[in-house]
């Protein structure tokens, strides 16, 4: 049989064509307790003002701001200390003319009170058993006061749908009285590795045999990305026994990811699979390194990620292609990795007509972002994934990179890119004439 002929296409269109076909996962509506790193499927809206009450800030006196006219070091005024009230309570009595209420933070302002001072401000003193205040100074009306609705006014948007659950959120939800709130549904991603040559992370190896690693990997990879995972056994390339494989793990998940066995070769049995299958394939090349063979096709509404056998090209391909469709259908507006532009700190040597996506430690600078090669920069390395937190985009038709120029990098740490593709940084350039030419 001849091999068959793929056509490359651009990294960016690969992915505009995964980002038109994602659809929602659904909503649920999950407890308080277990909606952190989640994304809201409903507006958040603040249901009462907060503070809901007029309340004071400090340990001290609600006093009647008029009372202290006049009030110096000389003459200081006395007031009638009514109560105390700590947060929580609310006075029984009024604050009139020559009487304060002793207020602690939090509290609700006393009726007819409109200032506070605090309690290292006056002097106590004791009367025929009744307990006063002296105040030595002029208190302003509205002293000390936190005023119902200074933080938040009832009806207010606080954060949209499609908005991440921070600790921050989670604080306003509970503010708000959400004990339970609408999210966006986590897919379910099945992961089968194909191999002959693969062994158990237990197994003992023997010649000829590596251990999968890479369904470890992904199963990690989608996880940070908010996916629920269901691992499966890895199997030998044989036809028969994956196609059944893939078929049952589709009715079991939103997404198959399977990592191996989606090039050319002889055993090989992906692209046969989605063809007996009848799945619409996407696309099954393109014009990137690594995770040229990155395969992606839908099947009943359903997603197939053929990622490459290749460690680091099987990481990329979830990075770029599994994410997006992963946090899309969460209605995350920045489903894909995070763009950043950063100085290259090492040259890059290698001329490559496709764009290279080079795995990278990226630090973050005041200044600065430096980012420099994270190690062995071939498909099949692993060990370069250890340090990288991020990817060099190094567009297709040139000729090596040199220290300090200015680069665009995409992390799976940060808050995403809405669509990072259009930056000026990986230039539409030559990468797929450049690609045509090597057909
Ligand atoms: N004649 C051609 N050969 C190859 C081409 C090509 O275009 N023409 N493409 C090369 C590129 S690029 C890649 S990437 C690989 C992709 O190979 P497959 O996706 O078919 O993967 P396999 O053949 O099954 O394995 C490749 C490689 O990866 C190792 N591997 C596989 N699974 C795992 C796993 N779960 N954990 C760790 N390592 C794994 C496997 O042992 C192989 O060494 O094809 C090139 N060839
Ligand atoms: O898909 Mo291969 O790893 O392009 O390098
Ligand atoms: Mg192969």
């Amino acid at each position: 049989m001849p091999v068959e002929k793929r056509t490359p296409i651009p990294v960016e269109e690969a992915v505009k064509k995964i980002v038109q076909q994602t659809k929602t996962w659904g909503t649920e509506n999950v407890a308080i307790t277990d909606c952190d790193q989640r994304i809201l499927a409903e507006n958040l809206i603040a249901t009462n003002d907060v503070p809901p009450f007029n309340r004071s800030p400090y340990d001290g006196f609600a006093i009647f701001s008029d009372d202290t006219n006049g009030a110096s070091e000389n003459k200081p005024i006395k007031l009638l200390v009514l109560e105390t009230i700590g947060a929580g309570q609310v006075a029984q009595q009024k604050v009139k003319s020559g009487t304060a209420v002793r207020i602690m933070t939090g509290a609700q302002i006393p009726v007819g009170a409109d200032a506070v001072i605090m309690l290292e401000l006056v002097k106590e003193t004791t009367e025929n058993g009744q307990p006063y205040i002296e105040i030595k100074r002029k208190v302003k009306k509205n002293d000390n006061i936190s005023f119902q609705g200074e933080d938040t006014t009832e009806g207010e948007l606080l954060a949209e749908k499609g908005t991440v659950i921070s600790p921050g959120i989670v604080a306003l939800l509970a503010t708000f009285g959400y004990h339970s709130v609408s999210v966006f549904k986590k897919p379910v991603v099945g992961i089968l590795s194909t191999g002959t040559e693969l062994l158990d992370v237990h197994e003992e190896l023997v010649p000829g045999k590596i251990r999968n690693s890479n369904a470890y990997m992904a199963a990690a990879q989608v996880k940070a990305m908010g996916a629920k995972v269901k691992l499966y056994q890895h199997r030998e390339d044989d036809f028969e026994s994956l196609y059944e494989s893939i078929t049952a793990i589709l009715n079991e998940s939103d997404l198959v990811i399977t990592t191996g066995g989606v090039s050319v070769g002889d055993y090989d049995y992906l692209p046969a699979i989605y063809k007996k299958l009848g799945a619409a394939v996407l696309f099954n090349k393109i014009a990137m390194r690594p995770g040229s063979v990155t395969t992606v096709a839908s099947y009943k509404g359903k997603w197939l990620f053929g990622l490459s056998g290749n460690p680091s090209a099987c990481f990329v391909g979830c990075e770029l292609f599994v994410r997006p469709v992963i946090l899309g259908g969460m209605n995350d507006k920045k489903p894909h990795c995070t763009l950043y532009k950063a100085t290259l700190g090492a040259d890059f040597s290698k001329a490559n007509p496709f764009t290279r996506f080079v795995r990278a430690s990226l630090s973050i600078g005041l200044d600065e972002n430096v980012v420099i090669p994270a190690g062995l920069d071939k498909s099949s390395s692993v060990s370069s994934l250890l340090a990288a937190n991020a990817l060099i985009v190094l567009p297709g038709g040139t000729r090596g990179w040199e220290k300090g120029s200015q680069v665009g990098v995409l992390s799976w740490d940060g808050e995403g890119s809405e669509w990072p593709w259009d930056s000026p940084l990986f230039s539409k350039s030559s990468a797929i004439k450049t690609a045509e030419k090597l057909r």
